[in-house]
């Protein structure tokens, strides 16, 4: 079945895109989007049965898609894939950094090779994707570049290790964008909030449940789709973005405004410089253990 684009038919038709992690996801709906839109897709992965299903659903929808199978933390199986491409396809005008993921632990709790093994995953291999692409196409010839990141602006708390990957994808971003406007490359970045679909259903049941109760959370009082996240993408590599460089794109129906904790009491000292506080028992009980004392100074 046609992807339904709000885009314009035709828009990438002179285009050659890689989605990594396009078998699943994210991944595989903007790979659909932007083949549904005209241009040649390859999607990359590890797993070759993802790999093969996605580029069979989306040859059936009539569309230009071939597949390449890599790990994203093994620089030569990254070489090879984009050898490949530029054999194959003869050019690579478009980069999706989508692949990535992590495991939810409280930081205490995140042993060094689980810590490595996240950043590995998520700001190396991004890194060495977009490095991988320069020098085997964009660096030449130009191109645009999309990173997933993850709404990380203020920590996620339990994810401590994507959190600060994906900070430093965003912050990779900026230097790129300066040091490879020049060659004729743009970049930006995307990062998504909760998003409804296959990666979720990736945790343990116990923190799909915390995340699915959770949702109210959000200002807009959902989680967001797939197609929300592939139109921003598609967006940003489109022509109609030519002057967006260098930024990231928060998308979290705005979570990231909201104040909610996940801390029901305080166990925080206070300051108080030794003066007493004007105030009521409502914000008295705000301070938790430090009521006592406010109590006995009022
Ligand atoms: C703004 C909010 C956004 C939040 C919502 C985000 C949603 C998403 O991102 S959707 C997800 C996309 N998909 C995934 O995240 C995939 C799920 N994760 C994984 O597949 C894996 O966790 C991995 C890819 C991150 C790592 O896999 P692998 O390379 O196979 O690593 P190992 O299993 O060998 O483990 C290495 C190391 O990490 C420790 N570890 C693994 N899982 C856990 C865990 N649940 N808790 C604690 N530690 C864990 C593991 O023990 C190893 O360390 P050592 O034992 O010290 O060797
Ligand atoms: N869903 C959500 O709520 C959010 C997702 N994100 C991020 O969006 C991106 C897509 O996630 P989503 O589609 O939801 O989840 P999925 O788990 O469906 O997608 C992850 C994809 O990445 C691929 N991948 C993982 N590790 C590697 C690797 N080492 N080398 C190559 N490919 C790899 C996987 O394929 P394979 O296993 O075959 O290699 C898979 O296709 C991820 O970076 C995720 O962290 C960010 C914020 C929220």
């Amino acid at each position: 079945m046609a992807y339904k684009s709000i885009f314009k038919p035709g828009l990438f038709k002179d285009d050659v895109a890689l989605v990594t992690g396009g078998g699943t996801g994210i991944g595989r709906c903007i790979a659909h989007e932007l083949a549904s839109l005209g241009a040649t897709v390859i999607i990359a992965g590890r797993k070759i049965e993802k790999l093969q299903s996605t580029a069979q659903e989306m040859r059936n929808a009539g569309y230009k898609v071939d597949i390449t199978q890599l790990d994203i933390r093994n620089l030569d199986e990254i070489k090879k894939s984009l050898n490949y491409i530029i054999s194959k396809h003869g050019k690579l005008t478009c980069l999706v950094n989508n692949a990535g993921g992590q495991f939810a632990a409280p930081a205490s709790e995140i042993s060094p090779n689980g810590w490595k093994t996240v950043i590995d995953l998520n700001l190396n291999g991004t890194w060495m994707m977009c490095w991988a692409a320069y020098h085997a196409w964009m660096g030449e010839h130009g191109g645009r570049i999309v990173n997933i990141t993850a709404a990380a602006r203020n920590g996620i708390p339990f994810m401590a290790h994507t959190a600060a990957a994906r900070a430093g994808i965003m912050n990779l971003t900026k230097t790129l964008c300066v040091e490879w406007a020049p060659h004729g490359i743009r970049i930006n970045s995307l990062a998504p909030g909760t998003i409804v679909g296959s990666g979720m259903t990736r945790y343990p049941i116990s923190v799909q449940q915390t995340a699915a109760d959770n949702h109210w959370m959000n200002p807009s009082g959902r989680y967001g789709t797939e197609a929300e996240v592939s139109s921003a993408v598609v967006y940003l590599l489109s022509p109609g973005a030519a002057y967006i460089n260098g930024i990231t794109v928060r998308m979290d129906g705005g979570r990231d405004l909201s104040k909610t904790s996940f801390q029901r009491e305080s166990k925080i000292p206070i300051y108080d410089g030794g003066l007493s506080v004007e105030t009521n028992e409502l914000f008295m009980k705000l301070w938790g253990d430090y009521k006592q004392i406010g109590k006995s100074k009022l």
